[in-house]
């Protein structure tokens, strides 16, 4: 099995308020995208690695993260675009050959918390089903609220699932979908909606509410709490290990 992943890291962070693009920002003392890039670097059933940039941070992002922390499986940095979608759009471009791999799996770079756990099953879906993405169900009541703060409406939250990444594919359905979308000039917010939008069935598969997007100067508190717990949690467990 061949399984090809997107890391889409070219954003500018507008929400977090920094001058250094959030994917760059330290974390625990390593950037943030590094903490992502481990991840998939150490999962045996991962490939290979994309990782998109902005034009102007290719160089740094090279040069200060995938060489110096030895992501080997990183086999291409690539220039991002005007969004989301563009950018994942340059990536899926460069891999050129859809039968060259089983799944392409695209990944938030600014998601460093995703386990080796949820990776598995969300690739695990894909390869079954043909489309599958890491989703937490809405613990809160839903309201859709017009643009005066105005509730016009209390959504059933038992159909409401927040989307999260990993968002993984079998290759030719994703790359359908991304020249179909580009065919009508539309754009989603997440690889899902583009699959969903030439009427392939996309699963959720139930992830943790831990797998935060790192967006604004809150999830970076929230951030390194989840860091402290992590490696809290390594520590017990190795001292449990080393008990007689
Ligand atoms: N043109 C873009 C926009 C976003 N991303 C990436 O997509 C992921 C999720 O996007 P988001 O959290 O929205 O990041 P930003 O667009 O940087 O944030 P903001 O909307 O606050 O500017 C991030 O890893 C971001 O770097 C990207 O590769 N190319
Ligand atoms: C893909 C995503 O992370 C799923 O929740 C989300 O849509 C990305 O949105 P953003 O505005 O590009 O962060």
């Amino acid at each position: 099995m061949r399984v090809a992943v997107i890391i889409p890291a070219a954003g500018t962070g507008r929400r977090m308020h920094q001058a250094t693009p959030k994917q760059y920002l330290c974390l625990g003392g390593r950037p943030i995208l590094a903490h992502t890039l481990e991840v998939f670097e150490n999962l045996p059933e991962i490939n290979e690695i994309t990782v998109v940039a902005q034009t102007k941070a290719l160089e740094f992002c090279q040069n200060q993260i995938i060489t110096p922390f030895g992501f080997k499986k990183v086999l291409r940095l690539v220039p991002g675009g005007k969004e989301r979608q563009d950018s994942v759009y340059n990536a899926i471009k460069a891999l050129q050959r859809q039968d060259d791999y089983d799944l392409i799996v695209v990944h938030d770079g600014v998601r460093p918390f995703v386990t080796p756990e949820e990776v598995r099953r969300v690739i695990g879906a894909a390869l079954e089903h043909g489309a599958a993405i890491l989703a937490t169900p809405a613990n809160d009541t839903v309201k859709k609220v017009n643009h005066t703060g105005r509730i016009q409406k209390t959504l059933n939250r038992q159909d409401i699932w927040l989307a999260q990444t990993p968002q993984a594919f079998q290759a030719p359905i994703i790359w359908r979908a991304f020249v179909e979308a580009y065919g009508r000039d539309f754009y989603g917010t997440d690889e899902a909606s583009l699959v969903e939008a030439i009427g392939i069935p996309v699963f959720a598969i139930p992830g943790s509410v831990y797998n935060i997007k790192v967006t604004t100067p809150e999830d970076l508190v929230l951030a390194e709490a989840i860091l402290a717990l992590r490696q809290q949690s390594r520590t017990t467990t190795r001292d449990r290990k080393d008990q007689p």
